[in-house]
């Protein structure tokens, strides 16, 4: 059965993206009378329908500030985030069923920052389950912005398929002026339906741009374009097309050594933010925890202060993985640099931030303790 009848009579009957198309050329593209009478005269059963046929996409809705509401349109930063449900997020947006068949499931309602690893690992094994499905082509998440790259990473690194996965958010509530996040859905929902995407990784649409979920950091919490990655976008969706400049050359999705089928709690990891003046307790008190790696996010170049090397030194002796990252945004924690990695036994971030090699160090630790292990891990996703 198909996933929704939610066909507007408005709708052109094709599926312009999953058409495909020879090159970047919008010029040369069909018009849409042209393609609907294609598809008009293309008997059901054939490759051509298949071809231009709507792809299936299913909203996995988390809650956010794309399902938040403010008390007036001049609030785009005071409002309460989770509050629509997914089936009105679908409904704010009627262009949605012109390029996709969509259906809703509300997963979570919460705001990003309240994220657990647990509701990240409930969130990937649907995503993985309805991406072994025939009839679903591609998933689309609905997320606060707070943690959107988190989740985005660990889905690159966990969801066995080639299949188009997407988070979307936005940063203002729909009932703010110049919201966001319909433009945003609907972009997601194109490029979760397009076969350009199969293949590419996590991507987040944000602000007319597709990130990749590796890489992309928020770097503004107020405005729309709050997103951003060193290594740049992979591309851009402009008027319902979407046009890439680069791939990720990391492990991802099908190449990863991670599944989630396999995965059903992560172990503790703690992030510790570099300044001066800190307070080496800290460190003790996330070992107490229950931490079995605890990320540095250190100053520069991932430095550690002198007073905190042996404090440093004495937890990895008994058995915590100490992950020199940094706190600063771009560039990368060169290994052996600013400490000597290989005496200490420390493994390095490369360019991975705090939050994001803290993912990567449990998801390692799923695997393997040995500090070689988990620092080929790092230098390869
Ligand atoms: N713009 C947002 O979505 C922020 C919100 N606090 C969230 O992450 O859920």
């Amino acid at each position: 059965a198909p996933l929704a009848a939610k066909e507007t009579k408005s709708a052109p009957p094709t599926n312009e993206a999953r058409t495909p198309e020879p090159a970047l050329t919008p010029a040369t593209k069909p018009t849409e009378s042209a393609a609907t009478a294609k598809a008009a005269e293309a008997p059901a059963a054939t490759p051509a329908a298949a071809e231009t046929r709507k792809p299936n996409v299913v909203i996995l809705a988390t809650g956010g500030t794309i399902a938040g509401a403010g008390a007036t349109s001049a609030n785009s930063a005071s409002y309460a985030s989770a509050k629509l449900a997914v089936d009105k997020l679908i409904a704010a947006v009627p262009e949605i069923t012109t390029v996709a068949n969509v259906r809703g499931e509300q997963v979570f309602q919460i705001g990003s920052e309240s994220f657990t690893d647990a509701k990240l690992i409930q969130l990937a094994k649907r995503v993985s389950a309805l991406l072994k499905q025939d009839d679903v082509d591609g998933v689309v998440i609905t997320h606060g912005t707070d943690t959107i790259e988190e989740t985005s990473f660990f889905l690159n690194l966990v969801v066995h398929s080639d299949k188009p996965i997407v988070v979307v958010g936005s940063m203002r509530p729909s009932t703010a002026l110049s919201a966001d996040g319909a433009l945003n859905l609907l972009d997601a929902v194109t490029v979760a339906g397009s076969k350009e995407a199969i293949g590419k990784g996590v991507v987040v649409t944000m602000n007319d741009y597709i990130q990749s979920g590796r890489d992309v950091t928020k770097r503004v919490n107020v405005v729309p374009n709050a997103f951003y990655s060193q290594w740049g976008p992979l591309g851009m969706i402009v008027e319902g097309k979407s046009y890439y400049y680069r791939t990720l050359a990391k492990r991802h999705n099908m190449s990863s050594e991670f599944d989630i089928d396999s995965i059903d709690s992560l172990p503790l990891v703690g992030i510790v933010y570099g300044s001066g003046n800190m307070i080496p307790a800290v460190y003790d008190a996330e070992v107490q925890a229950g931490a079995k790696a605890i990320i540095h996010a250190g100053t520069g170049n991932g430095s550690v202060p002198d007073y905190l090397v042996d404090k440093l030194r004495d937890i990895r002796a008994k058995g915590t993985i100490i992950v020199r990252s940094a706190r600063v945004p771009d560039g990368y924690v060169v290994r052996n640099a600013e400490q000597p990695d290989d005496k200490y036994d420390w493994v390095v971030s490369h360019d991975l931030n705090p939050q994001k090699a803290k993912l990567l160090a449990a998801l390692a630790l799923t695997k393997t303790t040995d500090t070689k292990e988990i620092q080929r891990i790092f230098w390869e996703y």
